[in-house]
């Protein structure tokens, strides 16, 4: 592992969501930090430019011009980064150097170069820059892999269900409902916790924790790694006013973390534990040597954290676009619906089992993913060793960042790439094109989205189950004339669209005892 390491905040917050560093790229700086600034990044930049040798004597990738000091960190527009970096792109070529104060970033453009460094040369490019090191995410993978993800396919499946239920109620708080179907099917994966609608008590342990990830925004960590003496500082210091709000959203971590860990311990010792990552965990520490339990108990600690703060937001960010694409897309809609129809029938809601004869909805799920990626920049990988790759020189401790906002608007392969065409994912007979989603949308290698089978089984069954039964279309006006928006997009954890003015409405012949009845007639 990289020096990074030895520098990680987890260390000293619990705070390992993959979605949180490095996601903006922005370098503000709460202020009265800023005053350490000046002096201390003279000196790191000195000393690291006595210290940092290129021993393969190659030159660095390309990129654009340096300020002294700082870098490149001003010129990336803090808020699009990606589109800074695919600018640089396009005219530097789709390896690209650049500097933010002492870091060295590599920034991939393309998925062949993303593949053959992140895939081929997996061993060297899979550390992490921020936060926590592989350990508990190997984990991960041991329990969510595709086989494994096919036993919450029920579970996802009755999720769905009370979503449409929900839809049907209040359609108004479909944003709400969107995200609270995303936290109840993580929640059930992790901990096979059943979050019912009127669990408010979780909700706002959920809500706290939610909110005390968004102080390890891209600045705060910078800053701190940069900086770690800032974390012994005491709360009160000026300037520690970030730790201040980080330690005092802790609480709701530590809740987080503790609260459904204690309900699987309480469902084990009842014999009623159903599937779920943190029971299968809970079997393998039995088989772990006594002085390895601890470490053992903390991984898991921060793989069900990662599960929660990893599968949450991504999820609700795509659910929101596809509502966003449905609304501007009524033709799409329609195409869905007739294969559904032709498909299910209207006796029945879908079932995963109707996946290979529903291409047409597949494409949808996986046009949404590349056509909004909700992680535009992925999360940044690091360099473990240094390397030479096409005779550019890739330094050791690089933080290596794939640009998927590039990947996704290549046009050689999508040809009008800001356009939201499914069609693209099927040949002349509407068969799709490959089994397989676009790579760079769950990222690269060792590290790639653990949760992905998870996470696009829950997409999956929202778009096909939505389409069922609703019509999405414009709000109205007074005078009952549409109303016309401009889209936009906002970054927290993830990319997601902002409030936009729609309407869901059921299908004719639908309400709540008829959806009752389909909903019971589905095979789940
Ligand atoms: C449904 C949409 C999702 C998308 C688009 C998505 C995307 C991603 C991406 C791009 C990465 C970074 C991969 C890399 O570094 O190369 C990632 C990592 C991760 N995702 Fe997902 N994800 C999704 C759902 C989920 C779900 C449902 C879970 C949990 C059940 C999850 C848990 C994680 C975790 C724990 C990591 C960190 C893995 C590591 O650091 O090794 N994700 N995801």
């Amino acid at each position: 592992m990289s020096s990074c390491k030895n520098r990680d905040l987890s260390d000293n917050l619990p705070l390992d969501c993959p979605f949180s560093p490095l996601l903006t790229m922005s370098w503000v700086v709460d202020s009265r930090i800023a005053v350490f600034l000046p002096v201390a990044l003279i000196t790191i930049s000195l000393i690291s430019r006595l210290w940092k040798k290129n021993g393969s004597g190659q030159p660095l990738p390309p990129g654009p011009p340096q300020l002294p000091i700082v870098g490149n960190a001003l010129a990336v527009d803090s808020n699009e980064p990606w589109n800074t970096y695919a600018e640089w792109g396009a005219k530097y070529g789709d390896l690209l150097y650049v500097r933010f104060f002492n870091q060295d970033v590599v920034v991939i453009n393309s998925e062949k170069i993303a593949k053959d460094l992140l895939e081929k040369r997996s061993s060297n490019y899979s550390d992490r820059p921020f936060i926590a090191t592989l350990v508990p995410f190997g984990l991960f993978h041991q329990s969510f892999r595709a086989e494994g993800a096919l036993n919450f396919r029920p579970m996802q499946i009755r999720k769905t269900h009370q979503l449409l239920m929900n839809l049907l109620e209040t359609p108004q708080n479909h944003m709400a409902h969107m995200g609270a179907f995303a936290a109840s099917v993580i929640m059930s994966a992790t901990y096979d916790y059943d979050m019912g609608p009127s669990d408010e008590s979780f909700l706002r342990i959920v809500e706290g924790a939610l909110s005390a990830l968004r102080y390890m925004t891209p600045e705060t960590t910078v800053v701190l790694n940069a900086f770690p003496f800032l974390l012994n500082l005491p709360a009160w210091f000026p300037g520690a006013s970030m730790k201040r709000s980080a330690i005092s959203s802790l609480k709701y971590v530590n809740e987080m973390i503790e609260t459904p860990l204690q309900y699987v311990e309480k469902s084990i010792a009842a014999g009623t534990a159903g599937p779920s990552m943190v029971l299968d965990l809970m079997k393998k520490k039995e088989q772990e040597q006594p002085d390895r339990v601890a470490e053992y108990d903390q991984a898991l600690r921060r793989a069900s954290w990662a599960s929660f703060t990893g599968g949450t937001e991504t999820t609700g960010s795509i659910l929101l676009y596809f509502v966003l694409a449905m609304v501007l897309h009524p033709h799409v809609q329609e195409r869905a619906r007739a294969e559904i129809d032709a498909a299910v029938g209207k006796d029945r809601l879908p079932d995963f089992d109707d996946q290979p004869s529903l291409p047409y909805i597949e494409a949808i799920a996986r046009e949404i993913v590349r056509w909004q990626p909700i992680a535009p920049l992925g999360v940044a990988h690091a360099t473990t060793d240094s390397d030479v790759y096409e005779g550019y020189y890739i330094p050791k401790g690089a933080t290596i960042v794939p640009n998927a906002w590039a990947m996704s608007r290549n046009e050689a392969l999508y040809p009008n790439a800001s356009q939201f065409t499914p069609e693209r994912f099927l040949d002349n007979q509407g068969q799709l094109l490959d089994p397989e989603s676009p790579s760079f949308s769950f990222g690269f290698g060792r590290r790639i989205c653990p949760g992905r089978h998870i996470g696009e089984a829950s997409v999956w069954a929202v778009i096909a189950s939505t389409l069922a039964v609703f019509e999405f279309s414009k709000a109205k006006d007074a005078q009952g004339k549409d109303i016309d928006f401009v889209p936009t997009s906002s970054v927290g954890l993830t990319r997601h669209p902002d409030p936009f003015p729609c309407r869901i409405t059921p299908r004719p012949g639908i309400d709540a005892e008829n959806l009752a009845r389909l909903m019971d007639s589905t095979i789940a």
